[in-house]
């Protein structure tokens, strides 16, 4: 943890709801010691910096006290926003990243990712890969990730302590799955449950806080895989042991990605009313539950998924790149239904929130286009998605996601240096911002911090 204030000087854009963008012009945001806002105030001219500060006890001029106190200028033409949430990702397939998009799920699940996921017996493998895809992820911009991990508790582990060593934020979950997988890749139920048990107590263990009043950096997620690979008996389980903690654990799982997917989950469940159902069923439907992909969910299990507090991760490059389907999502958010974005890699071909948020608006187009009856996503509620909304969905929305006295710095400074951004001297703070969404990439994100600490950038 850093000994030191620091003040960052700047435009700061981000969007506390998903109405509206909002700049915070020529702003001053303290971050003090452990890596939360103190202060924030804008319209800050330059010369105005001492005052201000000043109001706040910090003598800039006091050289003993501006040891302690780093000023940091983002320049005219750059701007801060809020590190990017990836709700939804699978860290062991990232060697599979670009393959499989000639299959459907099943198919696909069976020929490419078991296959994958398997190596992760060897630790070996499992540190060199996990290295890169956190390594990666921070490049890009993604301050907070929840990811499954494979059946494997000594791989898990690696992936939760690296995520600590290098300082990304994130929620790991040993994947469990105890039928309907490969005989070489598949756990017992009673394997699955006490394997569960020994990987929450490790990480619990290794990654609390150096400072009480903040929470781990890395925290464990339950992890059923979904409704198919799972018995009741292990469902429930998951759901019960997620409550026997204060507050409960965080819960992922899919939901209703591709139709086939859906009639083999019926078949399982006769006595569940819906897909939705048989999760809320085994009691594995929760204010910190995360459902991935929601493709294909009818308007009542919309209803339910809202009413429980579970929130849903869209994955929209997944969804193409595996012909799921369209998510409804402008129907989701009309309901009230919390969202995220997830790039579910290796179903996603891209392990960027960047190019989510891109099929994000693609897919909500398409959607537009199709149903008449709903309208496409507007910039501000993309990148809601892509920060506040993602940081609600992992119950994190008090401390991270957007800029506000309390909450903890974890942000991008945005330089625009890549090719395919076209920045002009004039541009507005938006104008910036909107190039950069659609047309940057992590060439421009300069500098990557978590809970205040420097953690990756390409400045
Ligand atoms: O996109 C997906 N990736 C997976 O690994 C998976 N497992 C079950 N359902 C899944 N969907």
């Amino acid at each position: 943890m850093s000994q030191y204030r620091t003040i960052y000087h700047g435009n700061f854009i981000h969007t506390p709801t998903p109405a509206k963008l909002e700049v915070l012009h020529s702003a001053l945001v303290c971050v003090g010691p452990e890596g939360v806002i103190e202060w924030i105030e804008e319209d800050v001219q330059g010369e105005m910096i001492q005052d201000i500060s000043g109001r706040y006890g910090i003598d800039l001029l006091d050289g003993a006290a501006t040891a302690a106190v780093q000023v940091v200028q983002i320049p005219q033409g750059e701007f801060v926003c809020p590190g990017l949430v990836d709700t939804h990702t699978h860290a062991p397939q990232y060697p599979n990243i670009g393959l499989g998009g000639a299959l459907q799920l099943l198919d696909w699940l069976e020929q490419l990712t078991f296959p994958e996921e398997r190596k992760f017996a060897d630790i070996e493998y499992a540190r060199q890969v996990y290295g890169r895809v956190v390594e990666r992820g921070l490049g890009f911009g993604t301050t907070t990730c929840c990811y499954y991990a494979t059946t494997h508790v000594e791989a898990s582990l690696a992936l939760a302590g690296i995520c600590l060593e290098r300082g990304q934020r994130a929620f790991v979950g040993k994947c469990c799955m105890d039928r309907n997988c490969p005989h070489d890749y598949v756990e017992t139920t009673e394997d699955s449950i006490q394997d569960t048990e020994k990987f929450l107590s490790a990480i619990l263990s290794t990654s609390s806080s150096s400072s009480k009043s903040l929470a781990p950096l890395v925290q464990p997620i339950l992890t059923p895989r979904f409704a198919i690979s799972c018995t009741p008996q292990l469902l429930s389980s998951l759901a019960s042991i997620s409550k026997t903690y204060t507050p409960p654990l965080l819960i992922q799982t899919h939901l209703s990605e591709n139709l086939a997917e859906c009639d083999v989950a019926a078949e399982l469940f006769p006595d569940s009313k819906s897909y939705a159902a048989v999760y809320a069923d085994h009691g594995l439907l929760a204010p910190g539950t995360i459902l991935a992909h929601c493709v294909h969910l009818s308007d009542e299990e919309m209803d339910l998924i809202r009413d429980t507090g579970a929130g849903i991760a869209h994955c929209p490059n997944s969804n193409t790149h595996l012909s799921s389907g369209c998510a409804r999502v402008r129907t989701m958010l009309d309901k009230g239904v919390k969202v995220g974005l997830g790039t579910d890699c290796s179903g996603g071909n891209s392990p960027t929130i960047m190019t989510a948020m891109r099929h994000a608006s693609d897919v909500s187009r398409f959607r537009s286009f199709v149903d008449q009856s709903t309208s496409s996503l507007s910039l501000a509620e993309i990148f809601y998605l892509a920060t506040m909304g993602g940081a609600t969905l992992c119950r994190l929305d008090q401390k991270i996601g957007s800029f506000a006295i309390g909450k903890e710095f974890d942000a991008l400074h945005i330089r625009p240096v890549s090719p395919t951004l076209w920045a002009q001297k004039g541009d507005s703070e938006e104008r910036l911002f909107e190039r950069w969404i659609w047309g940057g990439d992590d060439r421009d994100v300069a500098d990557v911090w978590v809970r205040g600490r420097r953690v990756a950038g390409s400045a």
